[in-house]
C-alpha cells in the first residue's frame, strides 16, 4: 500500500492486491466450513509507511464472496474508517486494532471454527478473561512461541458491546509476557494474528487442530491422557501376527508388551 492514502483499496495498485489477498484467503477459510453464515473477518496491515493503515472485511457480507472492493481502510491501531461513506468495516475492527497496537502482527484472522468455538466455551471464566495452558502438544511449535512447550491462550467473555472486549484484549496484551498469537472468545470463536495472512493462517489451522485434540478428549495440560478416556481408546487391528489382547469385563484392553 504506497501513494496517497487510499479511501478504498482500489485506489491504488498495491491496495487492490491486498484487497485480492484478503478475499482469497477469506474463501478459502470459509469453505473450510470456518466462516459460517456471514461470521468471520480478516485484516492486513500496510507496510513501511503505510504502516499506520489496515485494510479490513466489510461487517455483514458472506466471506465466501469477497472481492478487493469488500475490503475497507481503517486507522491500524484505532480501527476509525479512513473515508466515512464507504462499506461499514467489520464490527469486530476494534479488536484487530487493539491487537496491532500491542503485538508485531502484520494481518489477524478471526473465524468460528468449530473446535477452537468448543474449547472457547467449555474453558470460559463466566464474566472475566481467564487463560486456558496448553502443554505438550507438537502443534505447539507452529505457534511461533519463545517456549513451544506451554502457552497460556486467553479465553475473553463475549460482551455484547464489542468495545469492551477490544478493551480486555488490550488490557491482556500490554501486560502478558510474550503472549502466544491468539485469543478465544467465549461462545463465540478464535482470533489469531501473524507477521502476514499466511502464517496468521498457518497458526490458525496448529490452535483448531490442537482445539480438536481437546473436544477429543485430550487434556490440554498436565501430563498425559487418561488411559480410560473413551474417545482415545486404541482401535485394534486383526492380523496374524499377533493375538488378539485380553479384555477385562469392564472392556478396556490390557496392553502386551513384548
Ligand atoms: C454471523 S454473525 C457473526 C458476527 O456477529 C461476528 O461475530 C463476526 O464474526 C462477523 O462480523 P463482521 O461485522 O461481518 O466482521
Ligand atoms: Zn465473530
Amino acid at each position: 500500500m504506497s501513494g496517497p492514502q487510499p479511501n478504498r483499496p482500489s485506489d491504488t495498485a498495491l491496495a487492490a492486491a491486498a484487497g485480492r489477498e484478503l478475499a482469497t484467503f477469506s474463501r478459502v477459510l470459509y469453505e473450510r466450513g470456518w466462516m459460517p453464515g456471514t461470521s468471520g473477518n480478516l485484516s492486513r496491515r500496510g507496510d513501511g509507511a503505510r504502516r499506520d493503515v489496515a485494510l479490513i472485511t466489510a461487517s455483514g457480507l458472506a466471506k465466501g464472496e469477497l472481492t478487493a472492493d469488500d475490503m475497507v481502510a481503517v486507522h491500524a491501531e484505532t480501527g476509525v474508517g479512513l473515508r466515512p461513506g464507504a462499506p461499514r468495516p467489520s464490527a469486530e475492527t476494534v479488536i484487530h486494532a487493539a491487537i496491532y497496537q500491542a503485538t508485531d502482527a502484520a494481518a489477524v484472522i478471526h473465524v468460528h471454527s468449530p473446535h477452537a468455538t468448543a474449547v472457547a466455551c467449555r474453558y470460559a471464566d463466566r464474566g472475566r478473561p481467564g487463560t486456558l495452558p496448553l502443554e505438550r502438544f507438537e502443534l505447539l511449535k507452529g505457534l511461533g512461541l519463545a517456549d513451544p512447550s506451554r502457552a497460556e491462550v486467553p479465553v475473553f467473555p463475549n460482551w455484547p458491546q464489542v468495545a469492551r472486549i477490544a478493551d480486555e484484549v488490550a488490557e491482556f496484551l500490554k501486560g502478558a509476557d510474550r503472549p502466544p498469537p491468539g485469543l478465544l472468545i467465549a461462545d463465540h470463536g478464535i482470533t489469531v494474528w501473524g507477521a502476514s495472512l499466511a502464517q496468521a493462517r498457518d497458526r490458525l489451522e496448529c490452535f483448531e487442530a490442537i482445539a480438536q485434540l481437546i473436544t477429543l478428549g485430550v487434556p490440554p495440560a498436565g501430563g498425559p491422557a487418561p488411559r480410560s478416556s473413551p474417545a482415545l481408546t486404541a482401535p485394534t487391528f486383526p492380523g496374524p501376527a499377533r493375538a488378539a489382547a485380553p479384555t477385562s469385563r469392564n472392556g478396556h484392553r490390557h496392553d502386551q508388551h513384548d
